[in-house]
Order: structure tokens, then C-alpha cells, then sequence
């Protein structure tokens, strides 16, 4: 009985469109020719001769889908970057991809996305280096199940999952247009959301109460950083289609995938239901897929604002889609960072 109420909690209230939740129950390949079972390796599998010397930064790929999107896109020759705050585990991540694939060239910097302070040095630390940036994978996440807030006194959550890559994007945007236009590739943004974005209306949608809430909710927090996430990308999108650049940013949402963040999830799935729930998740090769759909594949070039589920592109929530609070967020956002960075 609890696995029903799981699974309809998770796929199907999460699921704005019926068509999509059976297909991806069933593992039908979508429009794209690729579903909910698709992995990463089958939907970059046409990629063995990309342009050379492509540079990606993969943000959280200390694990989970992370690390397998970058072990995925290192095999197809991809430069990887990974910033890290435990850089012991990105050593690890490292060398599981150079054993595999040992020429993959793979370069870890250090980095905290709830710290503004830590994003500038890692940005001015990657941009000293002078690599070219054509694909951004804003992936790291954080579920906080108390109340904790950022070096910048921001919610924990909502810093680390929103706040810190729209700031990494704002600081690495010049780059990936200036590598865009002298290389003629395409450069690519996802940012990695989730369907539980859909579970926040606009009652709660409140910017200050995101950033300092009263009564803390943990899956209202990450909901709400879920949307963000989407929204962001959507604003953006919009902004470089204005300047005409060759850059393109997508949000994603990747299924429920087998990793930290579901297991740390002990609010809805304790440790019994997990393993049972466990067998209905998707591997971490199926939960990278969509972002490597959306990062490499040929089907998604020229795409951007858009939303993608099981590698096709799927509905997301009306408020998400909302194009006038997606540019009152940003333009609140942007103050916000601005006014803290020139306060440190
Ligand atoms: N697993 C799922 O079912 C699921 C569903 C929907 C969305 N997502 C999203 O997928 C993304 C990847 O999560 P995952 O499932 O692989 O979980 P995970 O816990 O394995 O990975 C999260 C990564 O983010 C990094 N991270 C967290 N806080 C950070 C910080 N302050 N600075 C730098 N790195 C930080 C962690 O170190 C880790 O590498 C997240 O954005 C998550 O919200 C996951």
C-alpha cells in the first residue's frame, strides 16, 4: 500500500501529462526514439566524432548522475571539468573515468555552490586556465531535511540548488558565447531540475520567504529550488535569443533515480520502503540520459527554454512556463547576489 501511495505520489502527481506518465511506466521510447530506459551511453552513442577539444563543466559529479554523466561524456572525448568540495571524492570519480577511458582529460577545482565567495574563485580560477566552455551542466543538488542556512545566510537548499548556478551561469555565460561564436559550436546549458517542481504553486512562491523561510518544509524548499531551476533557464534562454548567440539552455528533469538524494530522503522513504521503492527507480545511467540527450545529441541542437523528460520533451508546470516570473525572479535574483557580492 505505501509503494501505491509512493509511486503515486512520485510519477503520477508528479506527471503533468497522462501520455507521459505511461510511457515512462511502460519504458516506451518517446518522439525521440528514446524513454525512460534509455541510457546514457545509447543516447550519445552517434557522438564518437564530436568537434575536438569540447569543454564541459559538470557540477556534483562527486556522484550519483553526475558522475555518470561525466564519465559518459568524457568517453566520448568531451574535456571534464568537475568542481568539487570533497575533492578527495572527485579524485576517486577521476580515476574510476581514467581507468576506463585513460586518455579522458579531467581537471577538479575546488568549489562550494552554497558560497558566492566559492563560486567567483572557482569562475576566476577555471577562466585563468583559458579552456574553451561549450557545455555547462548545472546538476548539483542538496535536499536539506532541517533548516540550515549558506555562508551567505540564504536557505541551504534553496542557495545550493538555485542561488549558486545561477550565479555560476551569470559568471561563465561571456565565455560560453565568445567559445560559441569562435568555434561555430553550439554551446549547451541544462539545468537539472525535477518533476516535484510541479508541487509548488504561486502562494509559495514568495522570493524572500525562499531565501529566509519561517516554517521550513524540506520538500517544499527543494520543490521550490526545482522550479527556480527551470525558470532560470527559461529567462536566460530568452536573454541570449534576444542577443543571438549559439547557446542554448534547457531544464531537465531526470526520473527517480537510484542516488544520495533520494536515499537521504527519509521524510517520505524509510529504509525498508526504499529498498522496496528501490526496484521501481531508474539506474544512474538512465537518470544521466536526459541530460546527455539534451547536452550532446544531434536531435536537440537549436533547442532552448525548453523542458525534457525521459530524453523528449515534456510539459512542465504553468507557473514554470510563466514568462513574466521567470523575469521578475531573475531580475530579483540578480539584485539580491549583486548587492551581497559587493556588501563581502
Ligand atoms: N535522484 C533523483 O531521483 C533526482 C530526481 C530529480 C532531480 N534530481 C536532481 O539531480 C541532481 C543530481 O542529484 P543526484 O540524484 O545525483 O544526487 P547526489 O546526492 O548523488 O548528487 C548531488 C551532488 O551535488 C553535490 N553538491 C551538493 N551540495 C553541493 C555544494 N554546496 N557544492 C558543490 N556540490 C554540491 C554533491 O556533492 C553531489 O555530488 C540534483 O540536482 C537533484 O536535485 C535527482
Amino acid at each position: 500500500m505505501c509503494v501505491l501511495i509512493l509511486v503515486w505520489k512520485v510519477v503520477i502527481r508528479c506527471k503533468p501529462d497522462m501520455k507521459g506518465t505511461v510511457r515512462y511506466l511502460a519504458g516506451i521510447a518517446g518522439q525521440s526514439g528514446y524513454g525512460s530506459k534509455s541510457t546514457a551511453e545509447q543516447v550519445t552513442e552517434h557522438c564518437s566524432s564530436l568537434p575536438p577539444n569540447l569543454t564541459a563543466i559538470v557540477t556534483g559529479a562527486t556522484s550519483g548522475i553526475g558522475a555518470e554523466t561525466a564519465r559518459v561524456l568524457a568517453k566520448r572525448g568531451v574535456r571534464i571539468v568537475i568542481p568539487a568540495r570533497d575533492l578527495r571524492k572527485a579524485a576517486q570519480v577521476k580515476e574510476n573515468i581514467q581507468k576506463e577511458h585513460p586518455k579522458a582529460e579531467i581537471i577538479i577545482l575546488e568549489i562550494d555552490l552554497s558560497s558566492f565567495a566559492s563560486i567567483k574563485k572557482f569562475c576566476s580560477e577555471f577562466l585563468f586556465l583559458g579552456l574553451p566552455l561549450n557545455i555547462l551542466i548545472n546538476n548539483a543538488g542538496k535536499f536539506s531535511q532541517k533548516l540550515e542556512f549558506s555562508e551567505d545566510k540564504f536557505e541551504m537548499t534553496f542557495a545550493t540548488n538555485y542561488l549558486g548556478h545561477f550565479l555560476l551561469t551569470e559568471l561563465l555565460l561571456e565565455k560560453m558565447i565568445e567559445t560559441a561564436t569562435q568555434t561555430g559550436v553550439q554551446g549547451r546549458i541544462v539545468n537539472v531540475s525535477s518533476v516535484i517542481h510541479g508541487w509548488v504553486n504561486k502562494d509559495h512562491f514568495s522570493f524572500n520567504r525562499m531565501l529566509q523561510p519561517k516554517y521550513y518544509n524540506a520538500t517544499r524548499a527543494y520543490a521550490q529550488s526545482k522550479l527556480a531551476n527551470i525558470m532560470h533557464a527559461n529567462e536566460i534562454a530568452r536573454q541570449i535569443k534576444e542577443r543571438n548567440a549559439n547557446v542554448t539552455i534547457n531544464a531537465v528533469h531526470p526520473g527517480i533515480v537510484k542516488t544520495g538524494i533520494i536515499r537521504d530522503h527519509k521524510g517520505v522513504i524509510t529504509d525498508s520502503l526504499f529498498f522496496v521503492a528501490s526496484k521501481l527507480l531508474k539506474s544512474t545511467s538512465q537518470g544521466a540520459s536526459t541530460t546527455c540527450y539534451v547536452a550532446l545529441n544531434s536531435k536537440t541542437e537549436g533547442m532552448s527554454g525548453r523542458y525534457f523528460v525521459d530524453c523528449n520533451e515534456s510539459r512542465c508546470s504553468t507557473l514554470a512556463n510563466d514568462d513574466s516570473e521567470a523575469h521578475k525572479l531573475w531580475k530579483q535574483t540578480r539584485a539580491l547576489i549583486h548587492k551581497r557580492l559587493r556588501a563581502n
